[in-house]
């Protein structure tokens, strides 16, 4: 079951301006900054009520994120759903038709599980699928 948008993901170019713009936009600091090695990009959080704003920044060539600013401007990259159950929607969604973008749930930012959803198959929206941690059986 989907259970709430967690996060926002907005692809930038340069992290620290993009932070200090978000702090300035949305009136205050960010919570975290994390650095995801397996997904090659900086990210850094901000919580605002009951969703987060995700910067995210490439840290090599080959990450996700600097392919996408290569050939698209800066902006929303992906959102991203809390869910109760990572493996139960994984099957659901692949079932139902959708490409995922990883065979198994793999450690996101922020304590999460995530695995992706290929935008072709989401209307042109990368999805990602986020459970947290502590919660996982
Ligand atoms: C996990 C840490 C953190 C977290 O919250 O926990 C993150 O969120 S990390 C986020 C970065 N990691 C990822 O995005 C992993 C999943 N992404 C991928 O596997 C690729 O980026 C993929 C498959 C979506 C695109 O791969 P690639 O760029 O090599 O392919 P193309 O450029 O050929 O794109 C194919 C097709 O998809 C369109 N596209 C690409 N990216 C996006 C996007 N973010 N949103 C919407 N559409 C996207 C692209 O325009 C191409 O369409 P076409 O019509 O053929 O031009
Ligand atoms: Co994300």
């Amino acid at each position: 079951m989907f259970t709430n948008l967690e996060h926002l993901g907005l692809a930038v170019n340069d992290l620290e301006a993009a932070t200090a713009l978000y702090t300035t936009l949305l009136g205050q600091p960010p919570y975290k900054r994390e650095h995801v090695a397996s997904e090659a990009v900086d990210t850094v959080f901000f919580q605002v009520g009951g969703s987060k704003i995700e910067l995210l920044a490439g840290t090599s060539p080959d990450s996700a994120i600097t392919k996408f600013l290569a050939k698209k401007p800066e902006g929303i990259h992906h959102v991203a759903f809390e869910v109760a159950d990572i493996r139960a929607e994984m099957e659901r969604l692949r079932a139902a038709g959708f490409t995922l973008l990883n065979e198994e749930p793999k450690r996101g930012a922020d304590n999460k599980l995530v695995c992706f959803v290929h935008p072709k198959s989401a209307a042109g929206v990368l999805v990602e699928l986020c459970q947290s941690v502590e919660s996982e059986v």
